[in-house]
């Protein structure tokens, strides 16, 4: 984040000479065979230092690195500044320099009282005081809806940092939720969402959680609009709306203008970036769903890793060490993409949120000193659910010709053990094996030993795995709030590492600008024909074409 392109540090340099030299020389196979200590080297256990107890495992050894490699990458953040500029986070600098902001979502679940002297800060435990007795009262159905009737459907209705972490989370930890209480997403402007959402609500039992840090988001603004039609249309008078609708917003006079009163309106601030912001207000369907005190382990198991990230040497800082061997493929390597591959189906949607904390926070191709940049920032973030990905797209990942580092996370307790855990024991077997096969894979040798002479030779072939293809592997005990909490952070941290490296700003996001402003003049323009203007021949042809066969 200082803004220096990143090729001018001496450790880049140092960096690229030592890939020149070494690439041929970081084989996994021979990494292993020539050490026995590589594992103990290269892991590390993470273990709270304050908060709940939370444990976990990194295992990056079956990565292309040695000693060597790893230093200088380490070489690489020091250079970076990565020590002065988490300090300048942490302690509410505006570091978003673009919009003049601090970035303090590490605030939000500041549960050891660092001094952090931004206004917000410190209303920070009355919101969640006011969080905490909302949930109580709509968990407990003292909250009635307009017809005296307790809620059992919440709907959150927000977009982008506003939707995806909510879902994830939500997801991530069904096992703690309050089975009778429903929740729905809507995110999408496509008024399918809505409307299908809206085919599973009573309008006497439903509770609209508005959430949008800005209040102008147009899908949210417009779906919120369209739920609370709907409502009144059964409910009939405006004063019920009080009773069904809420919103978690930074933009009190926008809230006020839809018809929410402020006393139900969740505060947060400016200092939250959307794509932070589950730790905030825009949690709040979160505590609904697994109760407030869970929703505290989860923020305060955030809160023990950013202690760590803080304060642990870079050798043992875990963001630091993922972010690190991150670049050495990104920038190195040349790899494109990243795959998160969580082996727990709680986790379907870990990857999903990540595409957006992670692409949206270092897409970027300008420094902060406003240098188009000569190097690769932010891969591409996707992946599955282990073992789907196994059924689909593991045979690129094995054989293609790309090179896909990749996370595996895994619990090594399941919440469902059934059958005796079988289930878990084989989900578990693919979690071990894949990192496996991927790093060690299948000689020819092996191949044609394992067919006999007469097998062709394009069969041979075609069944060679050459490996080394490089894994981290991140075992947890079991998914608990404080656990799903720490992981969440050790990738913001990583994704801020990684950031400083690169020396652009990853709290803003100008990249979503230009599509929202061409969009509001082409929709302007769809009514006739003649009031398709301004475009390209390509996109006044789609136009034209809708125009003709639009039955609405
Ligand atoms: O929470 P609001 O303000 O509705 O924004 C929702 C989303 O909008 C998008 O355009 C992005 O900028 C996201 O970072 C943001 O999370």
């Amino acid at each position: 984040m200082s803004g220096r392109l990143a090729t001018e540090y001496t450790a880049w340099k140092k960096l690229q000479q030592l890939y020149d030299s070494e690439k041929t020389k970081l084989v996994l196979r021979d990494l292993f065979s020539r050490d026995s200590e590589r594992f103990a080297k290269f892991s590390r256990e993470y273990v709270s230092s304050d908060g709940p107890s939370v444990t976990f495992l990194l295992d990056f050894s079956k990565n292309l690195v040695d000693e060597n490699v790893l230093s200088t990458l380490l070489e690489l953040v020091r250079e970076a500044q990565l020590e002065s500029y988490r300090e300048k986070m942490f302690s509410g600098e505006h570091i978003n320099t673009s919009e003049d902001r601090a970035v303090l979502h590490v605030a939000l679940r500041n549960f050891n009282d660092w001094q952090i002297g931004e206004p917000g800060v410190n209303d920070v435990s009355g919101v969640l005081a006011h969080i905490k007795e909302f949930t109580e009262a709509v968990r407990s159905g003292a909250w009635k809806g307009h017809t005296g009737k307790a809620i059992n459907t919440i709907v959150n209705i927000g977009i982008g940092g506003s939707d995806l972490g909510p879902v994830m989370v939500t997801e991530a930890l069904k096992p703690y939720s309050k089975r009778d209480l429903k929740a729905h997403f809507v995110s999408n402007i496509d008024g399918t969402h809505l409307a299908e959402t809206l085919l599973e609500c009573d309008p006497e039992t439903t509770l609209f959680i508005i959430a949008s840090k800005t209040f102008t988001t147009q899908e949210t603004i417009t779906n919120a609009t369209s739920a609370r039609d709907w409502f009144l249309s059964s409910a009939k008078d405006k004063a019920h709306v009080a009773k069904h609708f809420v919103a978690l917003s930074t933009n009190t006079k926008a809230v006020t203008e839809f018809g929410i009163s402020s006393q139900n309106m969740f505060q947060f601030w400016d200092w939250v970036g959307g794509r932070y912001s589950l730790w905030s207000a825009i949690g709040l369907s979160i505590a609904l769903v697994i109760g407030y005190d869970n929703f505290e382990l989860l923020l305060k198991g955030a809160h023990g890793m950013d202690k760590h990230f803080r304060t642990a040497p870079l050798e043992q800082n875990l963001p630091v060490l993922l972010a690190a061997i991150g670049i050495w493929y990104n920038d190195f390597y040349g790899a494109q993409t990243h795959a998160l591959l969580p082996y727990d189906q709680y986790l379907h949607k870990f990857a999903d949120y990540f595409q957006q904390g992670d692409m949206e926070s270092n897409g970027k191709s300008v420094t902060k000193g406003g240098q188009r940049v000569d190097y690769e920032t932010g891969p591409i973030i996707w992946g599955a659910a282990g073992t789907n990905g196994q059924h689909s797209f593991y045979q690129l990942v094995h054989q293609g010709t790309k090179l896909i580092p990749c996370d595996f996370l895994a619990p090594a307790t399941t919440h469902n053990p059934i059958a005796n855990s079988k289930h878990h024991r084989i989900l578990l077997s693919n979690f071990f094996a894949q990192p496996e096969a991927l790093a060690f894979g299948k000689t020819e040798e092996e191949v044609r030993k394992e067919l006999g002479p007469n097998a062709s030779e394009p069969l041979v072939k075609s069944k060679v795995f050459v490996g080394n293809r490089p894994s981290n592997s991140i075992l947890f005990p079991i998914l608990d709030p404080q656990t799903l909490g720490a992981l969440i952070a050790l990738y913001e941290h990583k994704i801020f590492t990684q950031g400083v490296i690169w020396g652009v700003n990853s709290f803003d996001q100008m990249g979503v600008e230009l599509g929202k402003v061409l969009a509001k003049n082409i929709l302007s323009q769809l009514e006739k024909p003649q009031d398709v203007t301004g475009h390209d021949s390509s996109t006044t042809g789609l136009i034209h074409y809708y125009q003709k066969h639009r039955k609405e």
